[in-house]
């Protein structure tokens, strides 16, 4: 049957911001932290010899990269970028598709970012 699969890696990482370009007053303009996650979703068409389409310890360079540059960090200070999720979502999935796409099967589909249970923002990446 055609189909197409798809995989996902949640990361988990604390972070505080601001958010700049709000009007005064906005609760997100002042000094704020939340438990982020960041999932990595990937997808093909075919799977490899294992059943995969990518063994998900083949992204753990995704959780080294979040450790050493986001996690426990004011994202104001480490990123050059107004630091909401649907952001934080597109710099993750340009990381990824220079960092670990070329040495993995599976396709970057999508990256999706909460700060909270309740809400999220995704950058797809259209080819
Ligand atoms: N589209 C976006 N909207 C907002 C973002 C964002 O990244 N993308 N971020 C924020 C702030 O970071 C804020 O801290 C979170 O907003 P919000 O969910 O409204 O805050 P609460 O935790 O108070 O939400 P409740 O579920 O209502 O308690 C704002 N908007
Ligand atoms: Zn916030």
């Amino acid at each position: 049957m055609a189909g197409r699969f798809r995989i996902g890696k949640r990361f988990r990482f604390e972070a505080a911001h601001r958010l700049t370009g709000l009007p005064e007053g906005h609760q997100c303009a002042r000094l704020h932290g939340h438990s982020y996650t960041a999932e990595i979703i990937l997808a093909a068409e075919q799977l490899d010899g294992r059943g995969f389409v990518t063994d998900f310890g083949d992204l753990a360079p995704v959780r080294t990269f979040i450790d050493e540059r986001l996690d426990h960090q004011l994202l104001n200070e480490v990123l050059p970028f107004s630091p909401t999720s649907e952001n934080l979502a597109r710099f993750l999935a340009e990381w990824f598709i220079e960092h670990v796409a070329p040495g993995i099967r599976g396709r970057l589909e999508r990256v999706r970012v909460s700060e909270a249970a309740s809400s999220w923002a995704e950058f797809e990446v259209i080819r």
